[in-house]
């Protein structure tokens, strides 16, 4: 998972990327000028936590370079990813919205390049600007969507959770070019954590995946040549 940008490159363009994000989509730009004016961008070294679960926090964090996992534990103690975010995608607005603590852990697993938002200026755009609450409800919703997907398929064999949890990535940060769809290649730790299995059976099902030409691996990258020949492996 390479960086896209150079840390001056990304500060130059900070208003650029930005605007750039989802949220913004369709919005008038003198309404972005206001909701950004009070950001401020920080690089961050990869396995670092920028939140805390119970925290309290004044911000919402919008991802300009790198990925995030969204962490939590289990009645035993264990990690479990919840979800992984990259460019584009932001984070915080729960705590934003409903001002109780934070839900959850949020840890960056590259470097990353982060904007913090004051979450008066969020709440603010989202009273003030129509588009940006239904953006901002479609995003919500697409994160239910993805965790009622992966809760039918927590009894189903190995192959199927592996599947899932790259289809589960693949709508969540996949990009469509011509040789597929394109999600990080995550080590398998992170694999393991996010479908539930011991990473030793997530190895052995992406060799498998991989050996029907269902997945390609390229560097910092895995490649889905067709997601529905791959959804038609979950049962
Ligand atoms: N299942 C999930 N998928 C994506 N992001 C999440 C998920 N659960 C929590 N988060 C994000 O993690 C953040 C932790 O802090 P907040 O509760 O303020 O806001 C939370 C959301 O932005």
């Amino acid at each position: 998972m390479e960086e896209k940008y150079s840390a001056r490159e990304l500060n130059s363009n900070m208003n650029a990327l930005m605007s750039a994000a989802p949220l913004f989509a369709g919005l008038p730009q003198p309404a972005v000028d206001k909701a950004i004016k009070n950001v401020v961008t920080r690089s961050h070294p990869a396995n670092q936590v920028i939140l805390l679960e119970n925290d309290w926090g004044g911000s919402v964090y919008f991802i300009l370079n790198g990925w995030v996992k969204i962490r939590t534990y289990n009645m035993d103690g264990k990690e479990v990813t919840l979800n992984i975010l990259g460019i584009g995608e932001l984070f915080g607005e729960m705590a934003a919205l409903d001002q109780v603590p934070r839900s959850t852990d949020v840890i960056t697993l590259t470097p990353t390049m982060i904007g913090s938002m004051p979450s008066q200026d969020f709440v603010q755009l989202v009273k003030t600007e129509p588009m940006a609450g239904v953006r901002l409800a479609q995003l919500m919703a697409k994160r239910l969507r993805q965790l009622n997907r992966r809760l039918r398929l927590r009894e189903s064999d190995s192959v199927s959770r592996v599947a899932d949890t790259l289809i589960f990535l693949a709508e969540g940060q996949g990009k469509s070019q011509a040789q597929g769809t394109e999600i990080p290649n995550l080590p398998h730790r992170e694999l393991s954590s996010l479908s539930g299995l011991a990473r030793e059976t997530v190895t052995r099902v992406l060799t498998k995946l991989e050996k029907k030409g269902l997945i390609l691996r390229e560097h910092d990258l895995l490649i889905i040549p067709d997601l529905a020949a791959l959804e038609d492996t979950i049962v």
